[in-house]
């Protein structure tokens, strides 16, 4: 769970290509972000293969280009800024529970860990996208098993795509047997969370099958029903997990910068006179302090850590060097994020960098900015992965003032100094590379912002 911290030490110590395997290289450039990601010469790993299960692969896994293409037109009419649109006021419900659970704990003082609140959260709003069904994990813990259910799998497909032989030799239930009850939970309740759905009208709800119903069933390049609960289960990892870590990683990195936390709290506090005003649209969009703050933890904490691989078609040059056909090569994101090439003291929590007038500045930044992936297979949620995160960001910081929980509890989520394996920076927010990230803390203590939660929770 480590392995992005590797390639980050290993790139320091043996310059902007390595290898990582037998036949694995790991670059660590723009110019080879470009020349892998952009490029049709290469395709996604056949690596990714390895985590279909239902032999129904999801857009995440499909090798195919044009039925890549004809599925990702397809997915991203439910995840596209116009589906966003319609999605907001049920994304808005579950942030407002988030809310009302901070409010609660801000009257005991209690330590909230904001990794366990952002992911509930997270998960809870996904899944009503996903499978029109609430979860309602942050009120009600029926249904936790599902977030156990996602952790085993993606920590499982993490260890079987970076090391293949071990679902070769049938060991990928072994390398988390504490998971196997949360697994088998977790398979028993998405059969009844499908048939419920599929009980129902298809457009009862405001979820992925009603977005894309059109294309059911339908000729070459539509989609079989079964697949597409395949789809929605990858949404529940890809859309879930990564805002978490978002979140996360944002609260931990305002609660020890206090200029950073001020300056966000005055843009948040003066762009919106009133806490009803907080909504998608114009006026979230033009809090530029805030997008360089959701970007910089992206940054610095990217949620998908690892190395997103890639093979090779035919002979490619990548950043130079000439590369066989058939070779698995990839750029980290953890890596190519604290390149100081590119984000001069790369372990420093700036969003300012993100605000600089000099343009060269910005666009050499822009050129390794990396966290949703780049080309045909960047990230199809990149909208709603900022609206969430602004939203409740926004809302959090606009309701309450908050700092870091006393005690060993404060620490939690920091590196521990004198710890080898670059897990020494006490500043750090910790990820632990499971494909996504695994991930504690930060505790905080809330407290109300004068009394303005009359009306609002
Ligand atoms: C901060 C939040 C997010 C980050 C950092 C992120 C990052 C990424 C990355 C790096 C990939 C490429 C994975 C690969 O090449 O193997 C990806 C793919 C994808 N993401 Fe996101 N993601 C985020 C949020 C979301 C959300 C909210 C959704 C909505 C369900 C979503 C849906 C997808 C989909 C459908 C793909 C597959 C795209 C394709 O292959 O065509 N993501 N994401």
């Amino acid at each position: 769970m480590s392995l992005h911290l590797a390639a980050y030490s290993d790139s320091k110590k043996y310059g902007p290509v390595l290898r990582h395997g037998p036949n694995k290289l790991i670059f660590n450039s723009a110019t080879a972000l470009r020349d892998i990601y952009n490029n049709e010469k290469t395709n996604k790993s056949r690596v990714y293969l390895l985590t279909v299960a239902s032999g129904k692969p999801s857009i995440f896994s499909m090798l195919d280009v044009r039925k890549h293409r004809n599925r990702r037109k397809i997915i991203g009419q439910a995840i596209n800024d116009k589906a966003m649109r319609a999605f907001e006021p049920a994304m808005a419900e579950q942030i407002e529970i988030f809310i009302q659970q901070l409010s609660i704990s801000s009257r005991e003082s209690a330590p909230v860990d904001m990794t366990e609140r952002c992911k509930l959260l997270g998960m809870d709003i996904v899944g009503l996208l996903a499978f029109g069904c609430a979860l309602n994990l942050q009120t009600d813990p029926t249904n936790l098993h599902v977030v156990t259910g996602i952790a085993v799998k993606a920590y499982q497909h993490n260890c079987i795509m970076q090391c293949p032989l071990l679902q070769k030799l049938g060991l990928e239930n072994f390398v988390e047997r504490s998971g196997s009850e949360a697994r088998l939970k977790f398979a028993e309740s998405l059969q009844h969370i499908i048939a419920t759905r599929l009980s129902e009208p298809i457009h009862a709800r405001d979820d992925l099958y009603s977005t894309i119903a059109a294309h059911l069933g339908n000729t070459a390049d539509g989609i079989e029903t079964s697949e597409l609960w395949s789809e929605a289960l990858f949404f529940l990892p890809a859309g879930g997990d990564t805002a978490t870590t978002a979140m996360a990683s944002l609260f931990f990195y305002l609660s020890r910068n206090p200029r950073v936390y001020e300056k966000l709290v005055t843009e948040i506090r003066s762009t919106f006179k009133q806490y009803e005003d907080i909504k998608g649209g114009q006026q979230l969009a033009g809090c530029r302090y805030l997008r360089a703050c959701i970007d910089e933890a992206l940054r610095i904490t990217p949620p998908v850590a690892g190395t997103l691989w890639r093979e090779t078609c035919e002979p490619v040059v990548i950043d130079g060097h000439v590369v066989p056909a058939g070779t698995q090569v990839g750029v980290n994101s953890y890596s190519i994020h604290h390149n100081e090439e590119y984000f001069p003291r790369p372990f420093e929590f700036d969003p300012d960098r993100w605000l600089v007038k000099d343009e060269a500045q910005l666009s050499l930044m822009n050129s390794a900015f990396f966290a949703f992936s780049l080309g045909s297979r960047a990230c199809a949620g990149k909208s709603m992965a900022y609206l969430e995160t602004g939203l409740t960001m926004a809302k959090a910081i606009w309701l309450f003032d908050f700092e870091i929980a006393p005690g060993e509890l404060g620490a939690v989520g920091e590196g521990i100094p004198g710890k080898g394996g670059e897990r020494g920076r006490r500043n750090e927010f910790q990820l632990y590379d499971t494909f996504g990230s695994r991930h504690d803390g930060p505790y905080l203590i809330f407290h109300p912002r004068g009394d303005p939660l009359s009306g609002a929770v």
